[in-house]
């Protein structure tokens, strides 16, 4: 049995027209489902969690944006149970890394064909010991205060309903470079210290593409075992509007005066003021905040040729 868990409200309500689709398609092909409309992260994780303990579940599927991925990655990961996705998000960030296409029926056909590849997940820890799985990127500093702003902002429901979801962040960034102050970070890279006086933002990604198809590490790859980190530091807020556009091909990591990439197995942001992290979209903690790779945890359902 495939067991698809459906958030209505991702996407702007989207969730719930695309889940009309998919099951006039489970039906007509004769495939074993349970459907679990959820209301929140907590009762996702509850559910699911009772149904994978009866066992016998051929995979998860997710009707839902990278947030709610995101949710159920405690219960998911190192299971070996397949983990599916019919993206209907703002940002869809795993979707673009994992080319799933945008159309549910044909995402569904992926998640019916079975074939997986096992890709990396990170592990943070944050202030206070708080822990979390991560699919796509942490965003700590200007990016959290970026997507504090957008979730559950009226600008983002509106984008969702004109189809242009990814346009929420830009509007997020506008307003959150008009309240954030850069701060001295440190960043340490498998042990090694990286200072930096004024650090606007750091993302440890997994993948090449967050923020709603940023390609924030551009040579980033799900499956290479290790973690990414894109610092942006020691710039104008003029300069940070004309990186931004550059973020959106990858270009930004030629700027090398203020964008430091590095590349690990672990990573600590330090910050002289405590700073926002985001993991996936969804709040995790505060700085300071590690992140370890652990190398493919996730068996995610995948096309046959990608
Ligand atoms: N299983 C769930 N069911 C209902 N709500 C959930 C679930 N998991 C998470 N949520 C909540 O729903 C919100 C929206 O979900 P999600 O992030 O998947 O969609 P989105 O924000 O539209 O897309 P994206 O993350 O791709 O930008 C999350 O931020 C979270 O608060």
């Amino acid at each position: 049995m495939i067991l698809f868990v459906v958030n209505e409200k991702s996407g702007n309500g989207r969730g719930k027209k695309i889940w009309a689709a998919v099951e006039e398609k489970l039906k007509a092909t004769g495939t074993a489902y349970e459907k679990l409309a959820t209301v929140s992260e907590a009762d996702a994780v509850d559910r699911v969690r009772d149904i994978v303990q009866r066992g016998r579940l051929k995979a998860v599927a997710v009707i839902g944006g990278d947030g709610t991925l995101h949710g159920l990655l405690p219960i998911i990961a190192g299971t070996g149970i397949p983990y599916g996705l019919i993206p209907s998000g703002s940002g869809n960030d795993t979707s673009r890394t994992l080319g799933i296409p945008a159309d549910p029926l044909r995402a569904l056909d992926i998640i019916l064909a079975g074939k997986t590849r096992a890709i990396d997940l990170l592990e943070t820890t944050a202030e206070g010991g708080i822990e979390q799985r991560t699919l796509t990127a942490v965003a700590i500093g200007l990016d959290g205060a970026v997507a504090a702003d957008v979730n559950g902002s009226r600008y983002k429901r509106w984008c969702n309903k004109l189809r242009i979801g990814s346009f929420a962040y830009i509007i997020g960034l506008f307003r959150a470079l008009a309240m954030f102050k850069p701060r001295p970070i440190t960043v340490t890279v498998d042990g090694i210290p990286h200072e930096f006086s004024q650090g606007w933002l750091s993302v440890i990604a997994s993948g090449p593409s967050y923020g709603g198809g940023l390609r924030i590490c551009p040579d980033a790859r799900p499956d290479d075992g290790k973690l990414h980190v894109c610092v942006v530091h020691n710039c104008s807020v003029g300069r940070i509007l004309l990186v931004f556009p550059t973020l959106l091909t990858g270009g930004h990591v030629k700027r090398t005066r203020y964008v430091t990439i590095l590349s690990g197995s672990s990573a600590t942001v330090r910050s002289e003021f405590p700073m926002l992290a985001f993991g996936d979209g969804e709040p995790s903690g505060v700085t300071p905040i590690t992140a370890v790779v652990r190398p493919g945890q996730l068996d995610f359902l995948i096309a046959v040729s990608g």
